[in-house]
């Protein structure tokens, strides 16, 4: 059971968990010309392919930084197998991007085209356009893929509940966002329901489906699998993301358990998913696909209270987790008693939500104001001093899970597990000045017509003899 391994009927004790984010970028002309997002985005991106000698770049402390085709930077946290760890990793990302937006403000002022530009960690553009925050999670080949996604589908399909952003939108039931958009304006859970046309599909974007099914475990293949989660939004409150992979870690525990639940099987999840968002109090009726009747709610609360009653069999929880289990029991509470301030410090859309509430009161603004929406997306604006969630935290007002110092660490720090040996082996091939290349699961120097080469297969296995002497080898004068 080194590895956490589930065996029949047992849940995952360990777990590797990634979180990739995809930003959103606009600007605003200082001057006469103004600047497009690529351009900006190549700016960005200068010092970085300097450093590293591409657009995607694998860092110190095991994760990936990268610019796809457009203007959408990304961020991968390395593997983590703890909450806490990953919730810091994650915050690492905004910080780094938010320094790649400064050397490319003050490198385009200096080539005389000044601009102002924002980094929003948020999903949808004003073009009613999406981008991703994607969760993966390693899971057991041994265990029928078709029960993690049974099981966790409807799940995924309410957790906006207890993790959506929040969203101000005017895209009607089933409009598509980047058409239209001319309904009334209405505050959602969920940036990303509109968005989702499928539950379960090897395709990213023509038809987004809420679980990706692209085989690539980045591990062995033999006994890992890599569930990505597509579906989820954003989060920038810390809580948030806790409570957002840590609820759905216990579900996959449900599901490695052989726990049964009731048969939550939704008609029309893609309906379902959208009826949910429109409803802040949980209680919207969607339609079960044995003619039953429920709510976002009621689901929800059928997956807590199945962890509850079954907690022995899930195996040990780190403090991260059992904080996330905490979190979870409370949000459904103040969803079922309709006090949505006692989540004002810890769940995006409920933060989002007074913040708008109050700023429209005071200034006696209609729901489709443009100043609301304007809120909306300053929220996600990660730039020190301007974001508004920013501000929040700065302030206080909202929860936070790990500290500064913590981001701190991890801006250099790998956690332990293999992102240890990829960040060891990148430090130092990088103070030896040699050429090399790492990625997930590789490492590999070359030096002239030779070249040393190593796989690392276990995601978990956070010490390596081989990787040792590739990193003796790398003073050595000849191999
Ligand atoms: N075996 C694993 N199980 C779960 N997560 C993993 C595993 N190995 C790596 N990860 C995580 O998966 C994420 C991979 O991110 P990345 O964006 O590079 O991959 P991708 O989604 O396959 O590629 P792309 O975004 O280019 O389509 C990272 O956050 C990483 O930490
Ligand atoms: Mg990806």
């Amino acid at each position: 059971m080194e590895h956490g391994q589930a065996t029949t009927g047992t849940a995952r004790s360990r777990r590797i968990y990634g979180l990739e984010t995809e930003y959103g970028l606009t600007s605003r002309p200082r001057g006469q010309r103004s600047v497009g997002p690529e351009e900006i985005a190549r700016q960005m991106f200068r010092g970085m392919i300097a450093w590293g000698r591409s657009s995607n770049v694998f860092l110190g402390n095991g994760s990936r930084i990268y610019l796809d085709v457009g203007s959408h930077p990304e961020y991968a946290t390395a593997e983590c197998d703890d909450l806490y760890d990953l919730v810091a990793h994650d915050a690492v990302g905004n910080r780094l991007v938010e320094d790649l937006r400064r050397l490319a403000t003050d490198q385009l002022a200096q080539d005389g085209t000044p601009v102002e530009i924002f980094l929003f960690k948020n999903n949808v553009d004003s073009a009613g356009n999406s981008y991703g925050c994607h969760e993966n999670y390693l899971v057991d080949r041994s265990v029928d893929i078709n029960r993690y996604y049974r099981l966790i589908l409807p799940f995924l399909v309410s957790r906006q509940l207890i993790a959506g952003a929040g969203h101000l939108s005017r895209t009607r039931l089933y409009e598509r966002p980047d058409r239209g958009g001319d309904g009334p304006a209405v505050f959602q859970l969920s940036q990303r329901a509109d968005q989702m046309w499928d539950t379960v599909s090897s395709a990213t974007t023509r038809s987004r489906p809420m679980i990706n099914t692209r085989d690539e475990p980045h591990g062995d293949p033999e006994l890992y699998r890599r569930l990505h989660v597509i579906v989820g939004d954003s989060s920038m409150s810390q809580t948030t993301t806790l409570l957002k992979v840590g609820a759905t870690e216990l579900v996959l525990r449900l599901a490695e358990a052989r726990i049964e639940l009731p048969d939550l099987t939704l008609d029309n999840p893609n309906l379902a998913i959208r009826q949910i968002s429109r409803d802040l109090t949980g209680r919207t009726p969607v339609e079960l696909a044995n003619g039953r009747t429920t709510t976002g709610l009621e689901i929800q609360s059928a997956y807590l209270q199945a962890v509850l009653d079954h907690q022995d069999r899930l195996g040990p929880m780190q403090p991260g987790l059992l904080r996330a289990l905490e979190l979870w029991q409370r949000t459904l509470t103040a969803i079922g008693a309709g006090d949505l301030d006692t989540l004002s410090r810890d769940i995006d859309w409920a933060i989002k939500h007074r913040l708008i509430s109050r700023y429209a009161d005071r200034h006696g603004l209609a729901p489709d104001s443009p100043r609301l929406a304007q809120l909306d997306l300053a929220y996600h604006d990660i730039a020190d001093g301007r974001g508004l969630f920013r501000l929040l935290d700065a302030h206080g007002e909202v929860s936070r899970v790990v500290d500064d110092a913590a981001i701190e660490r991890a801006l250099t720090t790998p956690p332990p597990t293999r992102a240890r040996l990829r960040g060891a082996f990148i430090d130092a091939a990088r103070a030896a000045g040699v050429d090399y290349l790492a990625d997930w699961m590789h490492l590999r120097i070359n030096r002239g017509n030779q070249t040393r080469a190593l796989t690392l297969r276990d995601p978990f296995q956070h010490t390596d003899e081989r990787v040792d002497a590739m990193i003796a080898a790398l003073d050595e004068p000849l191999w």
